[in-house]
């Protein structure tokens, strides 16, 4: 079974809407843990819109399950990761005025920084997997970056599923996420999977890759929550997610 990482982002930007703690970003985060997630999702921004590096603290001592840190590796950035040794840190190429995250990083090019940032994190234990976009050319260059796993950015992905959702299996771009996927695997890393993932999309893309580890969804999630309940939507997705 494919494991479901809640990302906790939005939780954070509703408490920041009012200054206040409500929600609380460390009860929910607990709550989801409760409710069967796998792990607990972060990615604080530079201008800590959403989660705070606090929080990223104050999260590490409760969490019972995986923890995964993402973000553009800036010097403040690390220091954080390597002071609380998350389970995963997922590196991201995003500019510090990212509204989101829109691309994966070119291996090639930042391969040597690539090198650099890896090799800090894995000697502290911290398992690290890239961002990636479904392009098998890039997927050595990561390999030899020292990367444990790749994780897919599905922002294309949903994109087109939405596009082509009366024949899914017309997915121009579906090649190439598969393609990328058995060449990473090849080469012994992981696959795990994020950005824009939600229940309707979400099953096809577990059923063709079946090599996923780890798929990360925050957005959709939350906002489904709205609707069916945050235990019964973690149980909604989690179902698209059996082998
Ligand atoms: C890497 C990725 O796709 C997610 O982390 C996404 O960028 C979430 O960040 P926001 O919640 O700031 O959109
Ligand atoms: N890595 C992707 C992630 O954490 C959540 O992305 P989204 O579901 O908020 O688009």
């Amino acid at each position: 079974m494919t494991k479901l990482s809640v990302n906790i982002n939005k939780i954070a930007t509703l408490r920041n809407a009012r200054g206040g703690n409500l929600p609380d970003v460390l009860k929910v985060a607990q709550d989801i843990e409760r409710f069967g997630a796998d792990g607990i999702t972060v990615h604080p921004r530079p201008d800590e819109r959403h989660i705070r590096y606090s929080d990223v603290y104050n999260l590490k001592p409760l969490l019972k399950t995986e923890f995964n840190i993402e973000g553009y590796p800036s010097r403040a950035f690390m220091k954080m990761v390597m002071e609380v040794k998350p389970h995963q840190c997922t590196l991201v190429p995003d500019p510090p005025d990212a509204i989101t995250s829109n691309t994966g990083w070119d291996t090639i090019t930042y391969q040597d920084q690539l090198r650099d940032v890896i090799g800090e994190l894995k000697s502290a234990g911290i398992r690290v997997s890239i961002f990636l976009n479904p392009e098998v050319r890039l997927v050595e260059a990561a390999k030899s970056s020292g990367a444990d796993r790749i994780e897919l950015y599905t922002g294309p992905y949903a994109e087109e599923y939405t596009k082509a959702r009366t024949q899914p299996q017309n997915l121009a771009l579906f090649n190439d996420y598969k393609n990328t996927a058995k060449e990473a695997t090849s080469l012994g890393l992981g696959i795990n999977a994020g950005h824009d993932l939600n229940l309707e999309n979400l099953r096809f893309f577990k059923l063709h890759i079946p090599q996923l580890a780890e798929v990360s969804i925050g957005h959709a999630l939350i906002a489904d929550a709205l609707y069916y309940g945050l235990e019964n939507t973690i149980q909604l997705y989690k179902r698209q997610l059996q082998d």
